[in-house]
């Protein structure tokens, strides 16, 4: 039968509809035995599914197990528990029309004005890395079949999916019921969260379609065909990239990113600080050894590793203080005590870290404005990147293969001994956390001039040696891409840079290996680049 057209005539106004059977089933127990007492205490009938049922029966309190409503057992491993007319007659109806009064009735069945549903944890099944038998397991069929079915009928029926709303629904029991407003603010929500969890659903079949095409291989496999981006505001900001943009906050569920870190203390956090905490973990935790970046405007104005944290900050502070004023400093091992106090004399914007020793935030607890961002247990970088475009989206895989440095074609000068090799490498992976034409000087493992930010590579030069000062004498340098000229690598040359890494294959290389032969500077070719646009 095709859905009717609604003649205005046959509905009867419901604004507050008084609650008297309320319908639970849920995974996540949290607040349920408060509500069901509130519940209880206000004259509702429960009516509810197998352990959600066992958990306020336990409490003492009456509740009605739904298969004695729909006359069979819960079955096929609680496949099918509340997929029933009994059940569904009951979300459906809509008692604005005398019709389906009569017929509810006529069914012998009867309605409920209040459904709570939160659904299987997929989202958490799928990031505890548990195997596709049991994810798929975690697919909840009858928690959103109810839940869109009451969201749908909110004229009749508040919908509630979230522990957070409980209070303002036991208060509006109390009060004689939800009324029209309440309920469709419900409503959305209800429709937003199965929506979310649907995109979520899909997404994961999606990327396990995608490796199937890649032979299981996740880190080379395509992009999945489709990608369903469904988030909920978690806090508006206080504005955007400028104080006249509004902006908010939207993680994504099941991220382990900066949307999710903990706020330990300071201001909050502004739209920008998110942009440069982003970028500065990025940078920090591209490395092995404790490493420190310190962001400005998305691009790093140090980088160094070091045998503990603190050490990395110093070197990596060092390498441009005048542009670390008002940085974002990200590490990744947690901040001590000492890292915290060689931190502490510089104004800085936010700290990023996996976490943060007592010691360590004593030392910081005096800084009430600076940003301590502690990252959830088992960051890890995304494993798809998006980025908005006018009109859509382009996706594709993170930048994480690195090439190693035996693979690397010395193609001008001496072998680098083990120290200048280990800077080489170092200076190379740096160099993709920076953006745009990325010239990087190294030297003992941290950075001592970066040039970016350019539209040609002879200006990143430039700026890179020109940051560096003396100390470009003597240093080595990554080029994220290869010379098209020489008159770049002859920057460097010419400041004492002795030697270099870069992914060659321009159309010019002989003419620039030429200029490094010259000048007995060591020039290894990696084969591949890294751009960061
Ligand atoms: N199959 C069904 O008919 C069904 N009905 C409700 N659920 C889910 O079962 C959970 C609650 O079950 P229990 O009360 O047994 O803990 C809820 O997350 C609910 O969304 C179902 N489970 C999955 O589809």
């Amino acid at each position: 039968m095709a859905a009717p057209t609604p003649n205005a005539a046959d509905y009867r106004h419901r604004d507050t509809v008084p609650v008297r059977r309320a319908l639970i089933s849920v995974s996540d127990k949290t607040g349920l035995v408060e509500l069901a007492a509130a519940l209880v205490e206000a004259g509702v009938e429960l009516v509810s599914t197998g352990s959600t049922a066992a958990t306020i029966a336990a409490a003492g309190h009456p509740v009605t197990e739904v298969s004695e409503i729909t006359g069979f057992p819960e079955s096929l491993d609680g496949r099918v528990k509340t997929l029933h007319p009994a059940v569904h007659a009951g979300l459906l109806a809509d008692l604005r029309l005398e019709r389906h009064e009569h017929q509810l009735a006529e069914l012998g069945f009867a309605p409920f004005e209040l459904v709570v549903v939160n659904l299987y944890p997929f989202v958490e099944t799928v990031a505890s890395g548990a195997l596709p038998l049991a994810v798929v397991e975690q697919i909840d069929i009858g928690g959103p079949a109810m839940v869109r079915a009451s969201a749908k009928n909110h004229p009749n029926v508040a919908i509630v999916v979230d522990p957070a709303d409980y209070g303002t629904v036991t208060d509006a029991v109390r009060a004689g019921g939800a009324d029209l407003a309440l309920r469709t603010r419900l409503a959305a929500k209800a429709f937003a969260h199965t929506a979310a969890y649907d995109a979520a659903v899909a997404s994961y079949l999606a990327e396990r379609v995608a490796e199937q095409d890649a032979d299981g291989a996740s880190e080379t496999a395509g992009l999945p065909a489709s990608i369903r981006i469904a988030v909920d505001k978690a806090a508006d900001l206080r504005y955007g990239e400028n104080s006249h943009q509004a902006a908010a906050l939207y993680p994504a569920a099941g991220g382990t990113g900066i949307a999710q870190a903990t706020q330990l203390g300071g201001k909050e956090m502004s739209y920008n600080n998110f942009v440069d905490a982003d970028a500065a973990l990025r940078a920090a935790f591209d490395h092995d050894e404790p490493a420190v970046a310190i962001i400005k405007h998305a691009n790093p104005c140090g980088i160094a590793v070091g045998a503990t944290i603190a050490e990395a900050h110093a070197a990596a502070h060092a390498c441009d203080p005048v542009s670390a004023f008002g940085g974002v400093i990200a590490a990744n091992r947690p901040i001590t005590r000492e890292a915290a106090e060689s931190i502490a004399p510089i104004f800085t914007e936010v700290i990023v870290a996996p976490g943060f020793d007592e010691g360590a935030l004593e030392v910081l607890a005096a800084k009430k404005n600076l940003r301590l961002l502690q990252l959830p247990e088992g960051y890890a970088p995304e494993v798809l990147e998006l980025r908005q475009l006018s009109g859509g989206f382009l996706a594709q895989r993170p930048d994480r293969h690195f090439a190693d440095p035996a693979t690397w074609q010395l193609v001008s000068g001496e072998a680098a001994n083990e120290a200048t090799l280990a800077d080489l490498a170092f200076a190379w992976r740096a160099c993709r956390a920076v953006k745009s034409n990325a010239i990087l000087l190294a030297h003992g493992g941290a950075s001592v001039g970066v040039g970016m930010g350019q539209v040609n590579r002879v200006d990143s030069c430039h700026l890179a040696v020109t940051r560096a000062g003396e100390r470009a004498a003597g240093s080595v340098a990554a080029s994220d891409a290869f010379f098209p000229f020489a008159d770049g690598l002859q920057v460097l040359i010419n400041a004492g840079v002795r030697a270099v890494v870069q992914p060659g294959g321009s159309v010019r290389d002989e003419e620039v290996i030429a200029a490094a032969q010259a000048a007995g500077v060591t020039m290894y070719l990696t084969g591949e680049r890294h751009f960061f646009h």
